[in-house]
């Protein structure tokens, strides 16, 4: 017999993107819902007063008073190795690549600091809401093992990769394009499919791979089904600029990829502020994905992503933290930054698009929608209870407002780790505050 589990408390969840149908016709809410949980999947959801009656006997009932189920968020692009250099002062990408990331990054030639710092990663993710994350690992391969060893015990669903990174770094921090490829495969065949993980092909970005490894990681992912490739793209103009020295023969940063077959389906871009229109349409027709960073892009000054282009080019977006250059694990602190970054642009990020970002839109953006991003029935039981009582502050600014959208729009500027009351992953409680 299957245990079931029912959860009761305001729940909301997105259908699609308000883009697409309208903002109304996007979401789904249940004042006084009520979530059921069985083997780890969502069983049903509905209002509290139609399901009640009928929930099978044995049911464990869980009541959340003044609180909010949503779906757990996800973040496309977030490196687990660089928690230790959050909130490093003074530089811009080249820089504090060089003074602050790569020195911190070769610790993780230690199997024991990889398996502490994944720890407290995933620990900080799931205090955050996080319950699936795009992942950077090092260029070492026992980093990946250590991220994959943890999250497996926790039945989290993560995708990671262990760094391509034969040139431009220091020479702790490199690979050769046969190791790096062997490495890659070998971390494949162990994880790729194994339980709710999954393997993401990862050069770092094009000024650290030579052209024969960019080859070799296209190799990589003709060779295996349902890889991702995670990368990095026209972040920082001086980056942009260093491409064109190192690939003069490329028409662009983006071709740079594109000639090794890097662009498709499951890639995911990290950033892209500085794409040009041809590139922001091809990631559009390849069913690419850009991850939309926008604490790591004002705290290095990479400068403002403007989604409303990307979008009319049919790109499929995630939001991204990139800690460590992004300065917050928090999904709610980073749509707070989302928010005011578009305003700079004049454009409006409506509350049931950025929670769409947060959770279906970024489900989406990484090919995984079978699965998370809401909670309809049969999709992983990943959730999040949030607080409308995190802080005093939260709980004045909450009661005073009027509508739904009021609520969750406060809770997303004001909201953080705070706002987290309980994280659930395949049904499991894996974080409580
Ligand atoms: N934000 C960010 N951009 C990068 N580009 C290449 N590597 C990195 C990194 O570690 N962080
Ligand atoms: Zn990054």
């Amino acid at each position: 017999m299957p245990r079931t589990k029912a959860f009761r408390a305001a729940l909301l969840h997105c259908l699609a993107d308000p883009r697409e149908v309208g903002v109304e016709a996007s979401y789904e809410y249940f004042e006084d819902g009520l979530l059921l949980v069985e083997d780890g999947k969502v069983a049903r959801l509905g209002a509290a007063g139609d399901l009640l009656s009928s929930l099978p006997a044995g049911t464990e009932l869980i009541e959340y008073p003044d609180a909010l189920i949503t779906p757990g968020f996800i973040d496309t692009h977030i490196h687990y190795p660089q928690v230790g250099v959050m909130g490093s002062y003074g530089t811009q990408l080249l820089d504090w690549l060089e003074t602050y990331t790569f020195p911190n990054e070769g610790r993780f030639v230690d199997p024991e600091h990889a398996r502490a710092q994944a720890a407290l990663f995933l620990e900080e993710l799931l205090r955050n809401g996080t319950t699936t994350a795009l992942v950077f690992g090092t260029v070492h391969k026992q980093s990946v093992d250590a991220f994959f060893e943890a999250a497996e015990k926790l039945d989290l669903r993560m995708i990671a990769g262990k760094v391509l990174m034969d040139r431009n770094a220091p020479d702790y921090l490199t690979d050769t394009p046969e190791s790096g490829y062997a490495d890659s495969r070998e971390l494949i065949q162990r994880w790729h499919g194994k339980g709710r993980l999954h393997y993401a092909v990862t050069p770092r970005f094009a000024p650290t791979s030579t052209p024969e490894q960019l080859a070799l990681a296209g190799k990589l992912l003709g060779e295996f089904a349902g890889l991702y490739l995670h990368t990095h793209i026209s972040e920082n103009k001086q980056e942009v600029e260093w491409v064109k020295t190192l690939f003069p023969e490329r028409s662009g940063y983006l071709d740079v990829y594109d000639h090794h077959g890097l662009v498709g389906a499951r890639s995911v871009f990290a950033h892209g502020v500085h794409l040009c229109d041809e590139e922001c349409q091809r990631l559009g027709e390849a069913g690419s994905a850009v991850a939309f960073c926008p604490t790591s892009n004002l705290f290095l000054g990479s400068g403002l992503l403007d989604l409303a282009r990307l979008e009319a080019h049919g790109v499929r977006v995630g939001l991204g933290t990139d800690v460590g250059g992004g300065t917050s694990f928090s999904q709610l602190t980073t749509l707070s930054e989302a928010y005011k970054v578009l305003q700079l642009q004049g454009q409006k990020l409506d509350p049931f698009k950025a929670l769409y970002l947060a959770t279906l839109g970024g489900a989406r953006a990484l090919y995984l929608d079978q699965h998370i991003g809401n909670l309809q029935p049969g999709k992983d039981a990943d959730f999040v209870v949030l607080d409308y009582q995190a802080t005093p502050l939260i709980a004045h600014r909450l009661g005073q407002a009027t509508s739904l959208q009021e609520k969750l729009f406060a809770l997303m500027m004001l909201g953080d780790d705070r706002a987290v009351r309980e994280t659930f992953a395949a049904g499991v409680s894996v974080h409580r505050r």
